[in-house]
């Protein structure tokens, strides 16, 4: 059967029948489906710092420029101009906040195709305005159940966004799903029904996220700037400039009432954590003692880790051309220097010539455990877009299968490879399939095997919102089928890294757990479970490492 997926919208329990659907009027549309979790692309941090939005106004700071995601993606980097406190300004409320202890889930099945996401306003393509309703659009299709990234670039095509305003939706969109629950939670509360539609939602959403940063981060823009431009938005958009009302009326009694309805929207764990409350639970259930931090350290932006290419540059000589450009690192690990201020793809110096790689600290750990020696044949058996296939031959001169089901993710790992000035054998084919083998056992087997990615939510904010609960059975059955179809391909003595970038036990230590029992595997020493952390010290992803090695002949 198949599992529905509930809305986030909180809404009142007194203003049910206020708040029910006019004839004609659909609740609103919901997410459905899965972005497939194995296409999903390497880390990605979005709201790593705005590109600010040009178009300047009375109070608003200067734009930046945009930055692009070091994987080859737009990534946006921090740099927040303060924003003023924000102006109490009298304005009608559409009606008087819920207390908190009144709100319930509202649940809706319904899917409805919203219309005219690719509707491109009239409006200048370095005002606030147009970036919102980019990311508005995005998030609409988010909610509807596209991945972030696929979201964005079917709206940067849509709006014929210059870079600028890429970086500027996607700095918002980042932000917004980070705090989604809390915002989904405000807007419950100030509205008496689900605004529609969806994007008419989103762009809410979206100003609420400029309007109400993170504790102890400064808000992007002056709030009356924010105010001004959500209003401009949803004017210039035909499918809902008749709530340009609305919009002024909701965000302005934010600003007016924020401390009283934020009080009462953090009672609701959705708004307190920004996580749909199954996830809440998971995490809570596997590790009763990190829950809390675990949940934090996914709301925070992730740091820009590097990977030295020890084939072409050493750490110490990186470092100190990174000096030269006048660029903070520090060594992290063997091969790995994590930067002080994140920068995008264009300003790593030498990045082009492959003198490094983008990939978290967490994920350098894999290429070391597999004990590679020259000459070895090795298979990464779930290579796309190839970061560990990469550190791989730059460890040693071995012979790399690098195989992945999905053709077009495989032109990715051929286009590293070659920045990289790296060879290997490049193969398109199901790793729980042997059509792709040539029969010969190999000596090491990376399994990077797909699975939910809770691990690496701080980079993925809408994977949270995009998952089920069920998805995880469904991946740990596949990942179990890779897993034993792999180990065959093993030689006796060889050694097998089991990889996930999942927290849930049942993708990863139990899953394990069962596969060594099943083939007779022994486990040798590996990190297991790392849970994500974030700070000065040790800062990587949630990722799940066990090493196996097969009984000699
Ligand atoms: C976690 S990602 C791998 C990341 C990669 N190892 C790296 O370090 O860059 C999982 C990969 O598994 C691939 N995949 C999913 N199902 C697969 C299958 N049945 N056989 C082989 N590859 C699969 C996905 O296309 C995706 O590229």
């Amino acid at each position: 059967m198949t599992e529905k997926r509930p809305t986030l919208t909180l809404k009142p329990k007194t203003a049910k029948a206020a708040g029910a659907a006019r004839p004609g009027q659909p609740r609103r549309a919901q997410g459905q489906g899965l972005g497939r979790p194995e296409q999903r692309g390497p880390a990605q941090g979005g709201q790593g710092g705005a590109a600010r939005v040009v178009e300047q106004r009375a109070g608003q700071r200067p734009a930046q420029a945009p930055a692009r995601d070091p994987r080859g993606q737009d990534r946006e980097q921090e740099r927040q101009p303060r924003s003023r406190p924000p102006q109490a300004e009298p304005q009608d409320a559409l009606r008087p906040a819920a207390r908190a202890d009144e709100t319930r889930l509202r649940h809706s099945h319904e899917v409805k195709n919203p219309v005219q996401l690719d509707y491109r306003p009239h409006l200048k393509p370095d005002a606030l305005a147009f970036a919102l309703l980019g990311a508005a659009a995005s998030l609409a299709r988010v909610r509807a159940g596209s991945a972030l990234p696929q979201a964005l670039a079917e709206v940067f095509q849509a709006y014929d966004a210059t870079p600028q305003a890429r970086g500027a939706m996607q700095d918002i969109a980042y932000r917004t799903l980070r705090q989604l629950g809390r915002s989904e939670t405000l807007l419950g509360m100030m509205t008496n029904k689900a605004p529609e539609p969806p994007m008419l939602a989103s762009l809410l959403c979206a100003a609420l996220a400029l309007l109400d940063p993170p504790e102890g981060s400064d808000a992007p823009y002056e709030a009356f700037t924010v105010v001004d431009q959500a209003v401009g938005a949803a004017a210039a958009h035909p499918d809902f400039a008749h709530a340009k009302a609305m919009v002024n009326a909701v965000l302005r009694r934010f600003l007016r009432e924020r401390a009283q309805l934020l009080q009462e929207a953090l009672r609701e764990p959705l708004a307190q954590w920004n996580y749909p409350q199954w996830w809440i639970d998971a995490v809570r259930g596997a590790y009763p003692a990190q829950w809390q931090d675990i949940l934090a350290v996914g709301n925070r932006q992730p740091p820009l880790t590097l990977r030295v290419n020890r084939r072409r540059t050493s750490v110490e000589d990186y470092l100190a051309t990174l000096a030269a450009a006048g660029m903070q690192a520090r060594q992290v690990g063997p091969a790995a220097l994590r930067l002080a201020v994140p920068v995008n793809v264009g300003q790593i110096p030498g990045f082009d010539q492959g003198l490094v790689s983008v990939q978290d600290a967490g994920a350098q750990l894999a290429a070391p455990l597999l004990d590679l020696q020259d000459g070895m044949r090795v298979l990464d058996a779930c290579a796309a877009p190839g970061g560990k296939s990469g550190h791989i031959l730059e460890t040693a001169d071995v012979h790399l299968t690098a195989l992945d089901v999905d053709a077009r993710r495989l032109a990715r790992v051929e286009q590293n490879l070659e920045r990289l000035g790296l060879r290997a054998r490049v193969a398109a084919g199901a790793a729980e399939e042997r059509g792709w083998w040539d029969g010969q056992a190999f000596d090491r087997i990376l399994a990077d095997v797909p699975c939910t990615a809770s691990g690496i939510v701080r980079r993925h904010p809408d994977i949270r919102w995009l998952r089920r609960k069920s998805d995880t059975h469904q991946l740990a059955t596949l990942s179990s089928k890779i897993l034993d179809n792999l180990w065959q391909m093993l030689r006796p003595d060889g050694k097998f890294l089991f990889v996930t970038c999942s927290l849930w036990p049942q993708e990863s230590e139990a899953q394990a757990a069962a596969f060594a029992a099943r083939n007779g595997a022994v486990r040798l020493d590996a990190p297991g479970q790392l849970l994500p952390t974030s700070g000065a010290g040790q800062d990587h992803d949630g990722l799940f490492y066990a090493l196996f090695q097969k009984v000699g002949a």
